[in-house]
């Protein structure tokens, strides 16, 4: 069976209530794509109110989450609460989480372990630098990050989405050509299955991030590795739902 197109929005730390009004009611107009996994990722704070708004098909992630069910974590939400109102879904290992943050690749891994055993599905982004890829790594990081998740994971892949964000594509216009794309997502289910097992590699969704817009997401929705994207800055917009669409 071949894998569920998957499309996530990544809305970052944009919207109020107006601006998240216009793009729900743009969601609910559509049509989207039955055949296409959707999903919201929304600031923590807009959580319930985009969950009391939003179809029931179309999924609601939070964009963090801290590593334990609850204590004295000033300023940090745990899965059990993001359940707790509703969504059932958080992205992790963001690379705005990763260099603004300075989360590293073991911190990420204990927050998918504890999401993961909470309940939620995770969207976990992994991604080189421009600095990096152009010193011939990209494969070298997104193997060490991936390498990372491995145990944190466990048996539950069939709850995870992987997201190959390229950091000098995200929020720059310059999307990584379909070519370059593949070539990641082709060499990263190689390693799935050498590492993990051809069962996980061939079943688990790999999404494409860094500037995709309704111009490019067809080209690139065409290449056989390529199972959906994570959206950014095109999320916000009236043409993520032709993102949605873009294996019609
Ligand atoms: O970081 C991204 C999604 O998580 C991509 O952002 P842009 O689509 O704005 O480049």
């Amino acid at each position: 069976m071949g894998r569920k197109f998957v499309v996530g929005g990544n809305w970052k730390m944009n919207g109020d209530k107006n601006q998240i009004n216009e793009i729900v009611n743009n969601l609910k107009k559509g049509p989207l794509d039955p055949n296409v996994d959707v999903v919201i990722g929304v600031p923590a704070i807009y959580l319930s109110y985009v969950k009391s708004i939003v179809p029931e098909n179309i999924g609601v992630a939070a964009q963090n989450c801290w590593k334990v069910t609850k204590g004295a974590f000033t300023g940090e939400i745990s899965p059990a609460m993001i359940k707790d109102v509703g969504a059932d879904w958080v992205i992790l290992g963001h690379s705005e989480r990763r260099t603004i943050f300075g989360e590293k690749d073991e911190l990420v891994a204990a927050k998918v372990a504890h999401a993961l055993e909470q309940g939620l599905k995770v969207i976990a982004c992994i991604g080189e630098t421009l600095e990096e890829r152009e010193a011939g790594k990209t494969e070298e990081v997104v193997f060490r990050q991936t390498k990372a998740l491995v145990p944190a994971i466990g048996s539950n892949w069939d709850k995870v989405v992987l997201a190959y964000e390229p950091v000098w594509a995200i929020g720059t216009g310059k999307t990584a050509t379909p070519q370059q794309a593949q070539d990641v997502h082709a060499a990263l289910r190689n390693w799935l299955s050498v590492n993990v097992s051809g069962d996980v590699a061939n079943a688990v969704r790999i999404q494409y991030g860094g500037s995709v817009t309704g111009a490019t997401a067809k080209e690139l929705a065409a290449r056989p590795d390529i199972d959906g994207f994570l959206v950014g800055g095109a999320s916000l917009k009236p043409e993520f739902v032709d993102i949605v669409n873009a294996t019609q």
